[in-house]
């Protein structure tokens, strides 16, 4: 690994919310560590030269040609802020094969790439930090791959998608629907104008899919990953489940219930039991449950997006490949390089072993509940509550929390029932943790 110091030399891909936020924390080097003070912020690159910025650099470090900077030999580290997956992942690509360890915060293309960047990087003998990815600035990389690297980790489980878990507490506290909350939320800037990388949950995808390969030490192939998202929450979910003592939150699950059976890893909407440490984290915040043994349970709670939270996380990868740098040594620090060479194997969803919610809207006809327990009871799941809780005009609403069941075996028992007469429909299903 690197021998060269006194100077470390950045080439910042991106001075957007993330560089911006890293280029203010650097040039504001007093009071925190010391070896921030050894960093030369040599190049930034971004797209337009004549857009206003938050902060000030000579002209000479700000360019619009990315390839310049990760092709440029005095380039000691490469910190990757500019998003997407193209040029993203070439530069990156790039960045490795010319030596250069790399900083990045892009999610979408660790989740997508991540083999391809892994390898180059173990070829190349550099590092791939990725803490400002998942979580944004709570520490969870560096905790999986070092902290908590020595327990069974059985099972992650994270809010970690703050513009979806703003709008379901807004759903909560004001009985609002989905629509309003969002249009809302993008007029706020919460919520970005194209929201569907957050509310259909292919972000917090991303985020399980990089917690998973890190607790269960194995690569994950992202089309593996269940991903539903909130849109289909409503109010009255919202309403019935909280109730029935839950909240409803987006979690991105990573589960192994054995060392040898394949692994879980979704993302659904799910009700949460009320006194369930992931049910009170709410608005923009983060928060990932990590459960092992011995160490059990583990809740790291924080920012998961924002220009300062984020820059944390960034300038802390940089500050630790400094300390690379320092150490002069050829061996490859195993604590900090990707060690993955095989897929883990993922169970299919009708393998999942899970209680759920489910809404009925029923004709008001003496019996329906009697046959809705048959259908349930032809196919092994059992029933923790049902209630007849309501009426929408001339319909019926039960609500149905299930024990325990298969998954497969519920669809089934499903299927049998959308055939009963008098369902008139199944408005909501939902996982209950
Ligand atoms: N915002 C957040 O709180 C968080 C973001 N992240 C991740 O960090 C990364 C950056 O996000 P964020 O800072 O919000 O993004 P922004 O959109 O605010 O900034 C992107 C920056 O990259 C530059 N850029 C983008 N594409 C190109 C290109 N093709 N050529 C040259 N420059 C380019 C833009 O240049 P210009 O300014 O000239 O337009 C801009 O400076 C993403 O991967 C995101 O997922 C992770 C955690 C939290
Ligand atoms: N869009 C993300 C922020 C970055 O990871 C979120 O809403 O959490
Ligand atoms: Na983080």
């Amino acid at each position: 690994m690197g021998a060269k110091i006194v100077g470390v030399k950045l080439g910042i891909l991106g001075l957007g919310t993330v560089g911006t936020g890293t280029v203010q924390l650097l040039q504001d080097s007093a009071g925190r560590h010391p070896l921030l003070q050894e960093i030369e912020i040599y190049r930034v690159g971004v797209r337009s030269l004549d857009k206003p910025r938050g902060v000030e650099l000579s002209t000479e470090v700000l360019t619009t040609d990315l390839e310049s900077i990760v092709n440029d030999p005095a380039v000691d580290i490469v910190v990757e802020v500019m998003g997407g997956l193209e040029p993203a992942r070439s530069l990156i690509l790039k960045a490795l094969s010319n030596g250069k360890h790399v900083v990045t915060a892009n999610k979408a293309a660790i989740a997508r790439f991540g083999a391809e960047i892994f390898t180059t990087a173990n070829q190349a003998g550099v590092y791939v930090m990725l803490e400002a990815a998942v979580g944004g600035g709570i520490p969870v990389i560096q905790p999986l791959k070092q902290s908590l690297s020595v327990n069974r980790i059985h099972t992650v489980t994270g809010i970690v998608n703050g513009t979806t878990n703003y709008i379901l507490t807004r759903m909560q506290t004001e009985g609002s629907n989905f629509n309003d909350v969002l249009a809302d939320a993008q007029r706020l800037g919460y919520a970005e104008a194209d929201p569907t990388a957050d509310v259909d949950g292919l972000d917090a995808a991303d985020k399980i899919a990089i917690l998973a390969s890190l607790g269960f030490g194995g690569r994950i192939n992202l089309q593996d990953v269940y991903t539903e998202g909130i849109r289909q929450v409503s109010k009255t979910d919202i309403a019935y489940a909280e109730k029935l003592g839950f909240v409803i939150k987006l979690l991105a699950i990573a589960k192994r219930d054995t060392p040898s059976s394949p692994l879980s890893v979704r993302v659904h909407p799910t009700l949460v039991p009320q006194a369930h440490p992931l049910a009170s984290i709410n608005g923009v915040y983060n928060a990932i449950l990590v459960e092992g043994e011995p160490i059990g349970q583990v809740m790291f709670f924080g920012p998961g997006a924002g220009a300062g939270a984020t820059a944390s996380a960034v300038t802390s990868d940089i500050l630790n490949l400094i300390a690379v740098l320092k150490t002069n040594t050829a061996v490859a620090n195993p604590l900090l390089a990707c060690g993955h060479q095989e897929y883990c194997e993922i169970a299919p969803m009708a393998e999942l072993i899970t209680r759920f919610y489910a809404r009925f809207l029923t004709n008001d006809q003496p019996g329906v509940i009697g046959k809705l327990g048959t259908c349930f009871g032809n196919y092994g799941v059992s029933i923790e509550s049902i209630v007849q809780t309501g009426f929408q005009g001339e319909l019926a609403e039960i609500v149905v929390v299930t024990h325990d069941v298969r998954e497969g075996n519920f669809r089934q028992a499903l299927a049998e029932i959308r055939n009963l007469s008098a369902i008139e429909s199944i408005p909501s299903l939902l996982r209950v943790l």
